[in-house]
């Protein structure tokens, strides 16, 4: 059996990460499962931790244990390798608080469930790669205004903390969605689609998504497709808060769609510029701030789901 390169955040879903990687490692020495593994000791680790067990390894299948951020850092890895020629196959077991890239991909949530569809390989995919400037890519989707807000506040928040160790994580998305979504202060952005602008007043959200979800399996944008070579963008404009109620409570189930305050485009070269600085998020990690600049990269990684 090949090797496998294992990735661990021990600390994601508060704790899950560490737990889980104790009963998969269990797993691989009692069924003589040949692995090596690096456990990240700080964040924004798994980058760099990805490139050298491949570069070190060899290793043509990496596993991450962790959530969407630890994905994010290491899809990061594996584009940087891919444009050398370095290709390895990426899977996931699921230990996060939204684990928004697992849903997409159709991952078990059970951790050995997980190990064996990443073991079996019965079906691999070449995903679409969001590509930002200084070297930011995404997975699931990049957003700015409300949606970064909400990333940035719910990651240093103490009740995601709290809320994981119930079981609880998801539910602490919604709780920041609650917070920002009182005082939140929409603007006017203007967003380039393939060299057409669009001047969009009142802006609440402006979102690329490569896949459906995103912040715990919120339907955002459920038309987006990581496969179809094209970013799916969400617009969300309101002058007044409270219209925006009932797209608050159907977009879990992505039936936000026909709201006449929300509106989608279609591309592949996307730039945001504001009306003042806004919050950018990237597959739920905090990523600085408006303009923005993002090109599709057709099927940049493989993902074993
Ligand atoms: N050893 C570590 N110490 C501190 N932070 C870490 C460590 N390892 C990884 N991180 C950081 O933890 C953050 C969250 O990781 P991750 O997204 O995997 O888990 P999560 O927040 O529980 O899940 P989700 O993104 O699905 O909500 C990432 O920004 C990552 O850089």
């Amino acid at each position: 059996m090949q090797l496998i390169g294992f990735i661990i955040n021990p600390l994601s879903g508060d704790g899950r990460g560490a737990n889980i990687w104790k009963e998969i490692e269990t797993h691989l020495q009692m069924n003589q499962i040949p692995y090596v593994s690096k456990i990240t000791q700080k964040a924004g680790e798994a980058k760099e931790l990805a490139i050298s067990i491949i570069q070190e390894h060899s290793v043509k299948k990496l596993i991450l244990i962790g959530g969407d951020g630890t994905i994010h850092e290491a899809a990061s890895g594996l584009a940087h390798l891919q444009k050398e020629g370095i290709h390895c196959s990426l899977a996931v077991i699921p230990a996060g608080t939204g684990n928004d890239f697992a849903k997409a991909y159709s991952i078990p949530k059970q951790p050995l469930q997980a190990l064996n569809t990443a073991i079996a390989e019965k079906k691999k995919v070449q995903i679409d790669l969001l590509r930002g400037l200084n070297e930011l890519i995404a997975v699931n989707s990049i957003g700015a205004g409300f949606d970064g807000m909400v990333a940035k506040l719910t990651n240093e928040s103490s009740y995601k903390k709290y809320l994981n160790r119930l079981g609880l994580g998801k539910l602490s998305y919604f709780l920041t969605i609650l917070r920002v979504f009182a005082t939140y202060q929409p603007c006017t952005v203007w967003l380039e689609v393939d060299g057409t602008v669009h001047e969009l007043p009142h802006t609440w959200l402006a979102a690329v998504a490569n896949i459906p979800f995103y912040g715990g399996a919120i339907q955002i944008c459920p038309s987006a497709s990581p496969h179809d070579g094209m970013a799916d963008i969400v617009i969300i404009q309101s002058r007044g808060r409270f219209r925006l109620l009932p797209v608050l409570f159907t977009v879990y189930q992505g039936k936000h769609t026909n709201h006449p305050a929300v509106s989608f485009y279609k591309g592949t070269s996307i730039s945001l510029r504001t009306q003042k600085p806004l919050l950018i998020q990237a597959d739920g990690e905090y990523a600085g701030a408006t303009p923005l600049q993002i090109t599709l990269e057709p099927a940049s990684i493989t993902v074993i789901c």
